[in-house]
């Protein structure tokens, strides 16, 4: 006979499972994503958010600089800029913060933060956004995200219940399914270089 365990596993026993799964799914999003072709991407990107998806009139609008193979977001924000949003990139805090955002305007002088990423400077003004680009490595159809596991976006989400968010990623970052657990924050949209898809009815805006 099954032990009861297998049958109703104890949550530390799903936890390990999950970040497992999650493991796994980042080592074949990072191996897709590098394959995918920059060429042209990110304008592709930023003309389907404009014209399908834009964020409501005046609304803050967090964005993040791209590091790596990361989808090139930079063209999207500048004519977000252009449109008269205000921007804010994040600067990355301790593990089991949220994300710190600090306003940004193309010109403006950024710094190194941690793995890679380029962050607004410790004095740079404090912002709260209320329209995210969210970046993520892998994607699917009910809107799951998986990022590089900090947990950063889902803790930020999870204190911005009113904000929108769009997730960003080539279209190759699809998956099946995401591997995910109840702090996942789902994404309301996600754009790609190939158009949008929307997961819950007016949460992109
Ligand atoms: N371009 C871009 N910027 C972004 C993100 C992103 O996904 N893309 N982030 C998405 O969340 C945040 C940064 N995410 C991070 C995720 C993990 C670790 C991390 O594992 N840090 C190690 C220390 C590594 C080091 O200092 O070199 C650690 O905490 O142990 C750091 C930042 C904010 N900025
Ligand atoms: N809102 C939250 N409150 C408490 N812990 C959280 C929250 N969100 C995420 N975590 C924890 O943070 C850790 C990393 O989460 P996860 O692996 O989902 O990160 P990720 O989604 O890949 O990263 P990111 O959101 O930075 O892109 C996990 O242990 C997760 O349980």
């Amino acid at each position: 006979m099954a032990a009861p365990h297998s049958v109703s596993p104890p949550s530390g026993e799903d936890d390990a499972l999950l970040r497992a799964a999650k493991v796994v799914a980042r080592e074949e999003a990072m191996a897709r994503r590098a394959r995918a072709d920059a060429a042209g991407a990110g304008q592709a990107l930023a003309a389907h958010v404009l014209r399908d998806a834009p964020p409501p009139s005046g609304a803050v609008v967090a964005g993040f600089w791209p590091m790596g193979h990361e989808i090139d977001i930079r063209p999207l924000m500048r004519a977000l800029e252009a449109r008269g949003h205000r921007l804010c990139l994040p600067r990355t805090p301790k593990r089991g913060l949220p994300l710190d955002f600090r306003a940004f305007a193309f010109g403006d002088e950024l710094v190194k933060g941690p793995v890679g990423t380029r962050q607004p400077a410790e004095d740079a003004p404090p912002c709260v956004p209320d329209w995210l680009i969210v970046p993520l490595l892998a994607f699917d159809r009910a809107g799951r995200r998986l990022g590089y596991g900090g947990g950063y976006y889902d803790r930020t989400l999870a204190g911005l219940p009113g904000a929108g968010t769009l997730g960003v990623a080539y279209a190759c970052q699809e998956m099946d399914v995401v591997p995910s657990g109840p702090h996942d924050a789902p994404l309301g949209a996600v754009a790609t270089e190939a158009g949008v898809m929307w997961f819950r009815k007016g949460s992109s805006g």
